[in-house]
This record gives C-alpha cells, structure tokens and sequence, in this order.
C-alpha cells in the first residue's frame, strides 16, 4: 500500500481538489484557485525529488487536476492514476516538459500545462551573467580574495576575455534564445551568429536596427548570421549559448566531436536542459583546454555532476536556477494554476502562450482561459478568441 504523504489544505470544502506536489512562491495562485472553489492540497514532504508512488499516493481516489515539478517522472503510471481519479488536468511549473510523456497523456485525456514567457527574460539574464562571469573569471577571482591570497594588483592577474567586438553564437533562438542575444548584442556590441530550425526575423531585425543605430554615431555596426548548421555556430562563436528544448534532436547535441571544433579559449553556457552536453566528454574537454570556459546550470544527470566536473576551475555551476527570480517564480505557479484550473472549468486555451501578460496582472482577474497547453491540438480543446 502506498506510503502517506504530508500536506497542507486550503479551503477544506471546495469542489475541486487541486493538489501541488511541491510549495510553490507567493500566494495569487492559491487564492485564484479558492476564489474558484478549488480545495488545495499542497505537499509538504521534506524530500527534494517526490518519487511516482509518492505522487500516486498524493493523487489518491479523487483528483481533479495537479500541478507538479521538472523533477517528476509523469508518464503512463502518473496519468492512469490521475485519469482513474477522475483528473482532467496537469501543469508542469516549468516551460520545458521533458519529464512527460505527452503521448500517455493524451492517451488518457489529460491537458499537459507549462509555463511559457514569464521566465523568457530571468533566464536570458541567468545565462548572460554566466557569460560575463565566465569571460572576466568572477568566481574564481572571488575565490581567490576570500582565501588571502591578494597581496596587490599585477598585470597578469586575473586576464579574461573583452566581449565587445566578440561573436556571440546562441543554438535555439527561440523565446529565452533570442532574448539572451538581444542582452549580449545590445549591452555588449557583439555580433550575432545562432541555429535554429526557424529563422528569427524579430531577432534579425532588432540586430539591423541597432547595427544601424551605432553606425549612426559613427560606432562599428553589430551584425547578424543564420548559420545553416550548428557546427558553423561552434566554430566561429565566442561566447555560445544553448537554449533548445530538450528532445531526441539535441541529446548531447555538444558532445567530443563538437567541442573539438570550438574555439580554444571559447566560452560555453548551459541553461537548457543538461544532457543537450554530453557532460563525460566536457569534463575531458575542460581538462585538456584550461583557457576554455562554461558556465552551467543544468546538469546531465541532476542534481549530480559527472565525476571531476566540481574540480574544474574553468566551470562556473549554479544549481538549475536561471528562473529564480521572484516574480518569474511567483508568475510560473501562477501559470501552472490557472493550466489546471482552465481544464478543470471547461475553460478554452488561451490563443497565444507566448503572450501571457494578462495572466500576470495582480490586479485584474486573469482571462478565462489555461494560458498554455501543449497537447491542445491532439486533444481537440477549444481555442480562445482572445
Ligand atoms: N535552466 C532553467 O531554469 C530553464 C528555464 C527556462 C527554460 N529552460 C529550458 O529552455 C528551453 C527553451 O525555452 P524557450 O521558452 O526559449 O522555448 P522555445 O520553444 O521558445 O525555444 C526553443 C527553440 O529551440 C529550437 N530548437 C528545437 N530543436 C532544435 C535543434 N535541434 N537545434 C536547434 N534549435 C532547436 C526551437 O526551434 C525553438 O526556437 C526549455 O525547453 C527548457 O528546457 C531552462
Ligand atoms: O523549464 C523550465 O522552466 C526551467 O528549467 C525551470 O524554470
């Protein structure tokens, strides 16, 4: 028999029982969820990483919809369980869903929420301070002062890399993509090269525009490049950063072979999903070029780090926090709340997921519609006019 777990309730007598597998920040998308006769189960476990029978156990014999995390496995057993217990709905609280199985989903009727857009702009500012902290060697020089060891200022200490002028490469210049290149091109003037399967012509012409805008005051213009392989990326980029969803085409999409093919003293940032690197061959990789630089903040196999990974001076590593800023984290339960609760109310899909904005003001009652579900189609759910 499955093992209890510890909750929380909010509004004991509602209607629909809504369950959070996790505390999530702020308190909007408890309240959104009472205001609509929501009881709201909260798991209070101390474990990190809930395992699939911890969950079925908080899915029990009536459900009507969960909001769960990256880090749980929701596949057939989760969504039988949920299906059997009469739930219509899960939201990741996350825009990647690579921890679930849309297809048994859909096998079983359930929406499949994430959170799209709110977290676009903390994660491109994550993934630009870990280039900046890479290129001007921040945590090692910190490291250093803490431990004594400065004893006055010298030519050679400390030497990094001047981005401006640099090329910046981005592989996946989607929203959080395209986002971290308009932060490198216009607050560094570097140039642009990026892959992608699509071309993306708001990026290529932010990139024109201001490339226009120095040569008007007589500066060097910033350009741009559509590489038709990532290779090209690699090869003639500075500074790359990855930002693909994470699926059969970009597992270990960075792996020996292409790492070979970057610059020497190149400077690499993850803050996709771990295994788009083959973390084994990067850790080779940082051994054998001590001028070469990541910055990373997903982890091939989290929350552990391959083996000599921790050693590496030449890595920068944050713990899978590009979206920790509060009002990103506060909009994503928000977002996760109002997916499970718009299937839960027969509610349409929202027609944009990359416009949630109206979603996140606090203070107008959010649009009856589930801001973002991606089995939609497959599920033939109604589209909002909005
Ligand atoms: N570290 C974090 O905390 C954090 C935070 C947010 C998002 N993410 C990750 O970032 C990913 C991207 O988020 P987004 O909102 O920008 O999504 P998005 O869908 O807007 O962008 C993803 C882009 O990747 C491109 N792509 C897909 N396959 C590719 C391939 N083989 N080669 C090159 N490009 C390819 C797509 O065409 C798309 O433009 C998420 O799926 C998630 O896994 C991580
Ligand atoms: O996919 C996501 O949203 C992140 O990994 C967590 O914010």
């Amino acid at each position: 028999m499955a093992r209890p777990v510890q909750i929380e309730v909010w509004n004991p007598n509602g209607k629909y029982r809504v369950v959070s597998t996790k505390a999530m920040p702020g308190t909007r998308w408890i309240n959104l969820l009472i205001e609509q006769d929501c009881r709201v189960e909260i798991c209070t476990e101390k474990k990190t990483i809930l395992s699939v029978e911890d969950i079925v156990s908080l899915i029990g014999n009536r459900c009507d919809g969960v909001i769960g995390q990256l880090t749980e496995d929701w596949g057939e057993v989760l969504f039988s369980a949920l299906s059997r217990a009469g739930g219509k709905a899960f939201s990741n609280m996350a825009v990647g869903y690579n921890n679930v199985d849309v297809n048994a989903a859909n096998k079983y009727g359930i929406a499949v929420g994430n959170t799209p857009g709110v977290l676009t702009e903390t994660t491109a500012e994550l993934a630009a301070s870990l280039s900046l902290a890479a290129a001007r060697r921040i945590v090692e020089a910190d490291e250093f002062m803490r431990a004594g060891r400065y004893d006055g200022w010298l030519p050679n200490l400390f030497v990094g890399n001047l981005l401006k002028g640099q090329t910046v490469g981005v592989i996946g210049a989607g929203r959080i993509g395209s986002a971290y290149a308009r932060m490198m091109v216009e607050g560094f003037k570097m140039n642009l090269i990026y892959f992608d399967l699509y071309q993306s012509t708001r990026l290529e012409k932010f990139v024109t525009a201001y490339g226009e805008f120095l040569k008007a005051n007589g500066e060097a213009p910033v350009t741009w490049r559509r590489a038709s392989s990532m290779e090209e990326v690699l090869r003639e980029a500075d500074v790359i950063s990855l930002h693909p969803v994470l699926d059969k085409t970009t597992f270990h999409l960075v792996n020996k072979e292409s790492l070979k093919a970057m610059k020497k003293d190149a400077i690499l940032i993850n803050c996709s999903r771990g295994p788009v690197i083959d973390e084994a061959a990067l850790v080779e990789h940082l051994r054998e070029n001590p001028m070469f630089r990541v910055g990373l903040d997903v982890f091939e196999d989290e929350p552990y780090m391959k083996p000599g990974l921790a050693d590496m001076k030449n890595a920068i590593i944050v713990p899978h926090i590009a979206s920790a800023s509060k009002w990103t984290r506060e909009g994503m339960a928000t977002l996760a709340a109002l997916n499970v609760l718009g299937k839960i109310k027969d509610y349409p899909v929202w027609s944009d997921p990359n416009r949630v904005e109206p979603f996140l003001n606090e203070n107008a009652p959010p649009p009856a519609a589930s801001p973002s579900i991606v089995n939609a189609k497959a599920l033939g759910l109604t589209v909002s006019k909005l």
